[in-house]
């Protein structure tokens, strides 16, 4: 059986696991089974056992889209000429999906991504995350709701060379202003989560660029973000790591509840999304 069976085998299971409960073995059983072997042997193992091994983050997943975005138009001025990047995006994101969106190098996928995650507005449009205006916001209350409910991984990575794997999650606790005293806690969930529990203190420059991306996923989540947004996450890695990192978003958010829209040029790992939206030159297709 190839990976891309297992992971629709996942897929299929999700769904289900999303509204089961604990079965109230340690988390920590997961990681050892799932993340941490190698992603052909994923499939002699029974993922709904896994999953169930998992304990939930208990927020309650309403079925509002976590993000609308409609008739969205992004127009940059380079030298002195409008440049059309986005020529109107409509598309909604539902909880915990996993939404992919493709296209060639210059498509406008980075663009679109900035301004999920409010980095950047449209010129034009709407764009709803969670029952609030990001079209309609100021950078700094954009900036608050993206500190507390947002994640973001890119492609290469973005740790903090000097900080172990811990410390890099600790980090982003800190920065989202979680009471220190439920710190060590979360952290260990987390890095476990990602099957790192045994790289916990190897920093950056000790870890492969698979293990580096799993510490950027269990920094970016440790919060407790509703979204995830991710930037070509697997375009450094071979397509065992990739395959690793989709099992690993696939966990997240059957666990986490977390709801996950990322970039891919890359074909092979389209069959894990809950869908896709392919876009040429600024438009969905
Ligand atoms: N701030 C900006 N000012 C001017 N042009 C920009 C700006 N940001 C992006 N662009 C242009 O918008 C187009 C789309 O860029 P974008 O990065 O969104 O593409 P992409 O699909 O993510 O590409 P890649 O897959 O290579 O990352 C490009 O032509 C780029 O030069």
């Amino acid at each position: 059986m190839g990976l891309l069976t297992t992971w629709k085998t996942k897929s299929k299971t999700k769904k289900a696991q999303r509204n089961s409960t604990s079965s109230g073995a340690s988390d920590g059983d997961f990681a050892q089974h799932e993340i941490a072997v190698s992603a052909d042997s994923l499939v002699k193992q029974d993922a709904a056992s896994e999953l169930a091994a998992i304990p939930k983050n208990n927020r309650i997943v309403s079925s509002e889209p976590v993000m609308t975005v409609s008739g969205v138009e992004r127009t940059f001025s380079v030298g002195g000429q409008p440049l059309h990047v986005l020529k109107g995006i409509t598309m909604q994101v539902l909880p915990s999906q996993l939404v992919m969106l493709r296209g060639r190098s210059g498509s406008g996928k980075t663009t679109l991504l900035n301004m999920l995650g409010g980095l950047d507005q449209p010129s034009k449009g709407e764009i709803w995350f969670d029952g609030k205006p990001f079209h309609k916001l100021g950078d700094n209350d954009r900036t608050k709701v993206r500190r507390m409910e947002i994640g973001f991984i890119f492609q290469a990575y973005a740790l903090m060379p000097l900080l172990s794997a811990w410390e890099n999650v600790e980090l982003s606790l800190r920065m989202a202003g979680v009471p220190k005293r439920e710190w060590k806690e979360r952290v260990a969930h987390c890095l476990r989560l990602v099957g790192l529990e045994k790289r916990m203190h190897h920093r950056p420059f000790e870890l492969s660029g698979g293990e580096q991306q799993r510490v950027a996923i269990a920094k970016a989540i440790a919060h407790r973000p509703k979204l995830l947004l991710a930037d070509e996450p697997t375009a450094e890695l071979d397509s065992q790591m990739a395959a690793q990192i989709m099992a690993v978003f696939q966990t997240i958010i059957a666990t986490e509840q977390v709801t996950i829209c990322m970039t891919t040029h890359d074909p092979t790992i389209l069959e894990v999304a809950d869908h896709v939206y392919e876009m040429v030159d600024g438009k969905f297709i």
